[in-house]
């Protein structure tokens, strides 16, 4: 397609410069040829009326010589008749239409101007020594007055028409030359403006396609942009929906499926947690072990699933008491209970742990294998400051212990840990 545009476009700057040279010769050739007919046409009539003009001038100086004849005159006649005669040659020789000298009248008048200067030279020219006398003048003005004037001027007559005529045809074909150049011309420049209009029209359509093209890559882009931004949409959808999958699983897995609190596995990782960070604080960690008194037997009283709705019901109270930062309330195991409890020195979480379960014996579940007729805890406490000589595994132990003295000691009761030297 390039290639094909190149030769259009090489061939129309081709036709235009050869129709510029064209009309350049036909512009030449038309204002050589108008010189032409105007100088033939000048030459014309300038010849015509040079030629009569001399002939009065003659006839003047003829009058003078007859009415004044002396040297002076004669001299000056002399001279008129030279230019009359010369100019005359002229005006034969000179006219290059052949009908013209060819031509009646121009014969007549060439015979007779001829005649004329015959005699005339017979005064003046053959003679010019000779004495003319104011008679011979006088004849020779009769003469040229019935002779000459009548010749000279039909044929200046017959000379204007013609030239009037060859003006007129000469008009025509200037006219005519002229008509040609033009209609030439408008060819040529309508030629020229197809060939620009169709180079226009190509370099349109080019335009166009450039167009039409950045149009297409800019569906494209915004197309590929579209689908970029979908795919990222689709991709964070599911980058959310896996993210609160794994904080559904983390939760599950960090939950107990019972009673909803935090599990064993949950707690372990939460002790420890909290140990580093009391541990960083210079602070005291309190952990309380809660187990509820004769489970077994109610379980066997109530049933197994009574028992799980127990668990669930006691693990709602304990949890309600998670109310500070760092705080935990998980399932040990079983039947049995942890509290962490960050920041709490021995009195207090020993009277939290006492509250706990002074409303778990006031809610008053029902359990008439208890000696108490309802369900209450056990709660072991122990409070350590984490540093070089204990460890979270030692408060487990203590609270561990402490649960154990409790239940020995008759149950529905709290007992702190017996180890005072790292009891806070
Ligand atoms: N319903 C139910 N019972 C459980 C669950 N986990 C453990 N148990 C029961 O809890 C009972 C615990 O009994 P024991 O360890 O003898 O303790 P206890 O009967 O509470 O006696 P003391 O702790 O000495 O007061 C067992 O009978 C277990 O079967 C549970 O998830 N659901």
């Amino acid at each position: 397609m390039r290639f094909r545009r190149h030769w259009v476009v090489g061939l129309g700057l081709a036709l235009v410069l050869v129709f510029a040279c064209i009309s350049w010769l036909q512009v030449r050739q038309f204002l050589h040829f108008s010189a032409s007919v105007s100088g033939s046409r000048i030459q014309e009539l300038r010849r015509a009326a040079t030629l009569a003009n001399e002939f009065e001038r003659f006839e003047r100086a003829l009058e003078r010589s007859v009415y004044l004849p002396n040297a002076a005159s004669r001299e000056a006649l002399q001279l008129r008749y030279d230019i009359f005669v010369n100019q005359f040659m002229v005006f034969a020789n000179g006219r290059n239409q052949p009908e013209a000298t060819d031509h009646p009248l121009y014969r007549r008048t060439l015979e007779t101007v001829n005649a004329f200067i015959a005699s005339f030279d017979h005064y003046l020219g053959a003679n010019p020594d000779r004495e003319v006398t104011p008679g011979a003048l006088q004849e020779m003005l009769t003469l040229s007055e019935t002779t000459m004037r009548e010749p000279i001027h039909d044929y200046m007559l017959y000379a204007n028409q013609r030239t009037t005529l060859l003006i007129d045809e000469q008009r025509n074909e200037v006219s005519d030359h002229l008509i040609f150049t033009l209609g030439l011309t408008i060819f040529q420049s309508l030629l020229t403006v197809a060939f620009a209009m169709g180079v226009v029209q190509l370099m349109r359509q080019r335009e166009q396609s450039r167009h039409a093209l950045v149009r297409a890559e800019a569906r494209l882009v915004e197309h590929l942009r579209n689908q970029e931004r979908r795919l990222e949409q689709s991709v964070a959808e599911r980058t959310a929906e896996l993210e609160a999958a794994n904080r559904s699983l983390e939760l599950l897995s960090a939950t107990d499926g019972l009673t909803g609190i935090a599990n064993r596995r949950h707690f372990d990782k939460l002790l420890l947690q909290e140990w580093n960070r009391q541990a960083r604080l210079r602070q005291p960690l309190a952990l309380a072990m809660l187990d509820v008194d004769w489970f077994k037997q109610y379980n066997d009283r109530y049933g197994h699933q009574a028992g799980d709705d127990c668990l669930r019901l006691v693990a709602g109270i304990v949890g309600g008491y998670v109310r500070r930062a760092g705080d935990v309330a998980a399932r040990y195991g079983g039947e049995e209970f942890a509290f962490i409890a960050p920041g709490l020195d021995a009195a207090e979480m020993l009277h939290l742990a006492e509250t706990i379960r002074a409303v778990v014996e006031h809610r008053g579940i029902p359990h008439s294998l208890s000696p108490v007729g309802h369900v209450t805890l056990s709660i072991g406490v122990a409070v350590l400051v984490p540093d070089a000589r204990t460890s979270p595994e030692l408060l487990l132990r203590q609270a561990d212990e402490a649960l154990y003295r409790a239940k020995s000691q008759g149950r529905n009761q709290v007992v702190t840990a017996a180890a005072a030297e790292y009891l806070v």
